[in-house]
């Protein structure tokens, strides 16, 4: 069959490319043998007939590891390829790691391998009806019973009901329940607590237990995934199955106190890291459908300074306007961006948690206060970028076939789950400003990414401070791009602390200071790991045409982001009217010099069209084709006259008597 113009133009796009797609490949997902194992595993999910319903999907993906002697974290990769939460998500994602992070080394030891092995299914159990973000007022109890050394599981209120829980309504045998932990009718707050709810004999709830389904989520989203309720009616457990690694109760009904009141954050830190390079692989495939698409759509036959001249019939691609760049590129910077802070995220982490096994807890509350603000930070771009990438491609863009409707149903609720988004900026707001206080008394104890505060002790010196770009490449250098970032951050957090400060000021009149302030620090925690992975991968001697384009991408995240939050530079004076112009032009320099290689951008992303599942988007870029074939295979198209012909259409058409023509 003759080549369409769609799949010529994609072509012809990737062989205008400037730099190795491998090279950029290795440095999202690793060696050449990850990639090789990644394409394999992409391929087991793919060719396997039986991944189909929530509950087969997680015993087929079960079989698979053992089929294939997977290991751990290839599973995980592969539960990412079926791409669907499943029932047994929150049982790999949340309830393991969190037996290790919250177990004692003997707890640890005694359930994990029954996880590991999925003897028994968990979940984890924080939201009630009445409170999620709000731990410290969860209505469900544990109260110790000396004499038989149990804990009483209760639901006190209504209220109290365990609600939305991932895996609970069908399959868990065990949920690992956040209650208030009661000894003596003092109340030692929020513990975790590991607890039977379904018999290992036949699965059904234990007497005391009521547990189901929550029913059906919004936009059809999370269909495959059993969000469960349950509550108890002074539901016995032994006193060993609260996880003691931190706090922990004897058996003479002793509080033993955790050594730092936030020690129980590690294990959040985990999850919410996960999730910044999560909404990076999000966006990055919402940016991979928009950018084949509108590479192959042409709308308009109109001069545009990219216009191919040696056809001048064909109109243009889309993809060539400046206003589609000025939305799609950035997007791209975007994703390459937060994986930059994902990685260093996920260093952070490792190195922190072995620093707590020693007992040291000193980066404990940096690490913690970063990854509530990238996890607020990242998921919101992501969210809004895969609709912004629905738009970008028009009216096809709202066909379900284009894979963004599936992607954002699943994605968007990201937004809310493991920290609402607006809640937890006022989680890092409080700690820069705790930070402002380290500076004025220790200032070499402030913790490295929020080294700024230190400037802002000075206020006359602060004040001061003036972007110093003069032509229009300065915008290129990344130091003065992380001046203006830490300069903006600084401010914010000055004035934060001066309101703070204020009589009668109570810190909920400060929640959209907070917010502010929050994505101010993670947009410049987001710039200076993008600026510094652009060093690290030149350090590595990558081809200097892919340092170049990594380069550009660092420029454009840098400088579309003090684009979009112009106001709070000029609010006092740091930036001059002249340097809002110049920034325009160099956003527009590097969205052209980056031009020709978006598409190889996007696959390096190297998602297998199976998993985009997108007609726009696949990777030969015969979008019209795959888009008709999608629709032809609909059942209604099956039939020439539709069922209810008789019913409806016949009375509609003859309600004021039959046409005769
Ligand atoms: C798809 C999905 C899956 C989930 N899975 C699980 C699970 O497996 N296990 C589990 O335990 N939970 C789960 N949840 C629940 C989820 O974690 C909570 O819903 C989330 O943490 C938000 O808490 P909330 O519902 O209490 O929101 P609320 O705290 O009630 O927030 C409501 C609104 O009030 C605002 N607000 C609240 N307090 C303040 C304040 N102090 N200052 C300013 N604004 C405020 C918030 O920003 C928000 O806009 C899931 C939720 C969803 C949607």
């Amino acid at each position: 069959m003759a080549q369409t113009q769609q799949v010529k133009d994609l072509a012809a796009a990737r062989a205008k490319t400037s730099f190795p797609v491998i090279d950029l490949t290795r440095y999202i997902h690793g060696s050449d043998e990850k990639i090789a194992r990644r394409k394999h595993l992409a391929s087991l999910i793919s060719n396997d007939p039986d991944v189909k319903q929530g509950l087969a999907m997680s015993l087929r993906l079960y079989q698979l590891k053992e089929e294939h002697n997977l290991t751990q974290e290839e599973m995980l990769v592969c539960m990412d390829f079926i791409d669907e939460y499943l029932p047994v998500s929150l049982h790999e994602s949340a309830f393991i790691p969190i037996i290790y992070a919250q177990g004692s080394d003997e707890q640890a030891k005694y359930w994990a391998p029954l996880a590991e092995k999925h003897q028994i299914i968990g979940c984890y159990a924080q939201t009630e009806l009445g409170h999620g973000s709000n731990l410290s007022q969860l209505e469900t109890t544990a109260t110790l019973n000396r004499d038989t050394d149990e804990w009483i599981i209760h639901s006190t209120t209504f209220t109290a009901s365990k609600w939305w829980i991932g895996g609970l309504g069908v399959i868990a045998t065990h949920a690992l329940i956040q209650a208030r932990l009661i000894i003596d009718g003092k109340d030692f707050g929020a513990h975790g607590f590991i607890v039977p709810i379904r018999s290992l004999k036949d699965h059904r709830p234990f007497p005391g237990v009521k547990v189901g389904d929550i029913g059906p989520k919004s936009y059809g989203g999370f269909a495959k995934i059993d969000n469960g309720f349950v509550r108890f009616e002074n539901y016995p457990i032994p006193r060993e199955n609260m996880l003691m690694r931190f706090a922990k109760v004897t058996r003479e009904g002793l509080y033993v106190k955790p050594p730092h009141s936030k020690l129980a954050y590690g294990s959040m830190v985990l999850l919410r890291s996960h999730m910044v390079r999560g909404a990076a692989l999000t966006l990055a495939r919402a940016a991979t459908i928009a950018t084949r698409y509108t590479t192959v759509r042409r709308q308009f036959n109109v001069p545009t300074s990219r216009k191919d001249a040696s056809n001048p019939t064909l109109e243009t691609q889309v993809i060539n306007y400046p206003m589609v760049q000025s939305r799609l590129f950035p997007m791209i910077a975007q994703v390459y961006a937060i994986l930059a802070a994902g990685n260093k995220m996920k260093s952070m982490y490792e190195s922190m948690l072995s620093e707590l096994m020693k007992g040291d807890i000193s980066s404990l509350a940096e690490v913690h206060a970063i990854s509530s603000g990238l996890k607020s930070t990242c998921t919101t771009i992501a969210a809004t970028g895969v609709e912004d990438c629905r738009k970008i491609m028009g009216g096809h863009g709202y066909s379900y076939f284009s894979g963004i409707s599936h992607l954002w149903s699943t994605y968007v609720p990201s937004n809310t789950y493991e920290g609402d988004n607006f809640l937890l900026t006022q989680q890092s707001a409080r700690y820069l400003l705790k930070q402002v206080k380290v500076a004025t008394t220790d200032p070499e104890k402030v913790t490295p990414f929020s080294k700024y505060v230190i400037k802002t002790i000075d206020q006359d010196a602060f004040q001061a401070e003036r972007c110093s770009v003069e032509t229009v490449n300065d915008w290129l250098r990344p130091e003065i791009q992380l001046a203006a970032f830490e300069h903006r951050a600084g401010r914010l957090v000055g004035d934060l602390a001066i309101a703070a400060m204020q009589e009668g000021m109570v810190w909920s009149d400060l929640n959209q200071e907070c917010w502010r302030l929050c994505h101010a620090h993670s947009q410049y925690v987001l710039a200076r790991s993008a600026v510094e992975s652009v060093a690290n991968v030149r350090d590595q001697g990558t081809a200097k045409e892919t340092v170049k384009v990594l380069k550009r991408l660092s420029d454009l995240f840098a400088l579309h982001t003090i684009q979009a939050s112009l106001g709070d530079y000029l609010e006092d004076y740091y930036v001059s009217p002249s340097q809002c112009q110049s920034l325009r032009q160099q956003i527009k320099n590097l969205q052209e010099a980056l031009a020709d290689d978006v598409v190889g951008l996007v696959d390096a992303f190297d998602f297998p069209d199976h998993f985009l599942n997108s007609a726009l988007g696949s990777a030969d870029g015969n979008a019209y084709q795959h888009l008709w074939d999608a629709a032809q295979k609909e059942a209604i198209n099956q039939v020439e006259v539709v069922d209810g012909y008789k019913e409806y259409i016949v009375p509609i058409l003859t309600q004021y008597g039959a046409a005769k023509l």
